[in-house]
């Protein structure tokens, strides 16, 4: 395997965005290893900077600004509040991450995503029979009338997340044992949305013991 000089790390919301980013801001890391990590999200609330809703200011107030990552290598998506403002949000998105990509691809080469999932399986902002599930010509993806609150969305797509290296899917909690057991044993299936995400090398299910009581 070839050694790369950057790494970029994708955080999910939720749950267990804020437990990821506290766990590690409370770990001794090496400030040279992470001066070359980029942070990204694989989605956004869209509403202002430092809203309380929002993905990244989660993560800030769990401790993100702790961590020797330099400033200039956290990516949080566009803020803002209106569906009018909203494609514009996901273009700018898009075009950052294209900044960051290898020539001729959409998004940087993500080397692990960690994915939260919802009791109904969705995962970033891909809801459950949504026509943003089936979005493959783009990175980014707008979500209107979100299932979940707020309704206003960024989200990276399924293409966008499968090309990662790692897939980590990051689940707590006995309302999602069910998602679990069912999204497992899935493959794209549209009711499903976390049976669509996968990594080019390796896809790992983090369970606690409750969302894991179905698997055996
Ligand atoms: O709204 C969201 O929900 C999911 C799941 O969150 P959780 O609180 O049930 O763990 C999360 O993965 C996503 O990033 C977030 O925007």
């Amino acid at each position: 395997m070839a050694l790369r000089d950057v790494a970029h790390l994708v955080l999910t919301g939720g749950s267990m965005g804020t437990r990821t980013v506290a766990a590690l801001a409370a770990a001794e890391l090496s400030t040279s290893t992470w001066s070359k990590v980029h942070v990204w999200w694989g989605d956004e609330r869209f509403v202002p900077e430092s809203h309380p809703d929002r993905n990244d200011q989660h993560a800030r107030d769990a401790g993100l600004d702790a961590l020797p990552v330099p400033g200039a290598n956290i990516h949080p998506a566009p803020a803002g509040s209106t569906e009018e403002e909203l494609p514009a949000a996901a273009a700018t998105w898009a075009r950052e991450l294209a900044m960051h990509a290898p020539e001729g691809e959409q998004t940087p080469r993500f080397d692990v995503v960690l994915l939260g999932m919802g009791p109904d399986a969705h995962v970033a902002s891909l809801f459950p029979d949504r026509a943003e599930l089936t979005v493959t010509d783009q990175s980014t993806v707008a979500v209107t009338d979100s299932p979940k609150p707020p309704a206003l969305r960024l989200s990276l797509t399924v293409s966008a997340l499968c090309a990662a290296e790692r897939v980590w899917l990051v689940v707590a909690g006995e309302d999602k044992a069910e998602a679990v057991v069912a999204a497992r044993a899935a493959q794209d299936d549209p009711a499903l949305p976390a049976s669509w995400v996968h990594g080019t090398r390796q896809t790992i299910w983090w369970l606690d013991e409750a969302a894991a009581q179905g698997v055996t």
